[in-house]
């Protein structure tokens, strides 16, 4: 499929290395020492109770907070201080926990708008150099094809969002992101609000992009239950601490976790 990337060679570098970072507001603990690593192929995930730092540490990796301490490596390159759009255009693509689309906006203007970081024309230069500009958009166009066959999105493509089912609005959203080409891609609380069957969908969808595009995927939820199926690996985080880091079979285990998550909010 044209989507498909070349597998990792064995012993490829880990693709995100996140090193003791602190982050607090005003005295609050957001995030307290946290460090883990992100390998070529990972589906790396973090879980954690209402409040335990799950979106801040997407908000740190996509550069909307600067943590007090700690490093952060993306592909080798410190991330830390970069903007978003520069973090975007690195290669880190990230969703939402509510629907953040054009809900006026078709289905197929949403993804093109994904691509606007892999536009090298602007429009006086699109008028300059007409030729290049239009292989740029067609190239585009069938990039976006490949996206909407994927998902599976074919008989909605030319909707207009705000008509489409919540569950098929989450998946345009996947769909964006998938259009920026993304190295690593950060899914915030994926299945949020779903029924079964579209829960059901969303995480075939996911594991498909980690199997068939070879994409690393850092997904934060607080589900338990899709989190343990999907994940080859998982940190938990209580108050912004560390509590646990392993694979799921090993952390629904771990005492600590049963105390801190399971007896608590969850
Ligand atoms: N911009 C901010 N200003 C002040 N406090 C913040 C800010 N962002 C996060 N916090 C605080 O940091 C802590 C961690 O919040 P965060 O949103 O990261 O948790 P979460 O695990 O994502 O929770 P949820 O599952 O409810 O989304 C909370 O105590 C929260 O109130």
């Amino acid at each position: 499929m044209a989507l498909m990337t070349a597998p990792e060679p064995p012993g490829a570098p880990d693709v995100l290395d996140v090193r003791d970072v602190r982050l607090s507001f005003a005295g609050v603990k957001a995030i307290d020492g946290v460090s883990f690593t992100v390998g070529p192929t990972e589906l790396f995930a973090v879980i954690g109770p209402n409040g335990a730092g799950k979106t801040s540490i997407f908000n740190v990796l996509s550069g909307v907070y600067r943590p007090q301490q700690g490093g952060v490596t993306f592909l080798g390159a410190d991330l830390l201080g970069r903007r978003p759009h520069e973090i975007a255009a690195m290669g880190l693509a990230r969703t939402f926990q509510n629907v953040e689309l054009f809900h006026n906006l078709t289905v197929l203007d949403n993804l093109m708008l994904g691509r606007h970081c892999h536009f090298r024309y602007g429009a006086l230069p699109a008028v300059l150099w007409y030729g290049k500009a239009r292989r740029e958009e067609l190239e585009a166009r069938a990039r976006i094809e490949d996206i909407v066959d994927f998902l599976e999105l074919e008989a909605w493509r030319r909707h207009p969002v705000r008509l489409l089912p919540y569950g098929v609005q989450k998946r345009v959203e996947l769909g964006r992101a998938l259009a920026m080409e993304p190295k690593l891609l950060l899914l915030d609380e994926p299945v949020a609000g779903m029924n079964l069957e579209e829960t059901e969908d969303m995480a075939r969808f996911v594991l498909d992009i980690r199997d068939e595009l070879g994409i690393p995927i850092v997904l934060v939820d607080h589900d338990m239950g899709l989190v343990m199926d999907l994940a080859d690996r998982v940190l938990v985080l209580d108050f912004g601490r560390q509590v646990a880091l392993g694979t799921p079979a090993r952390v629904q285990q771990d005492p600590k976790v049963i105390e801190a998550y399971l007896g608590g909010a969850a």
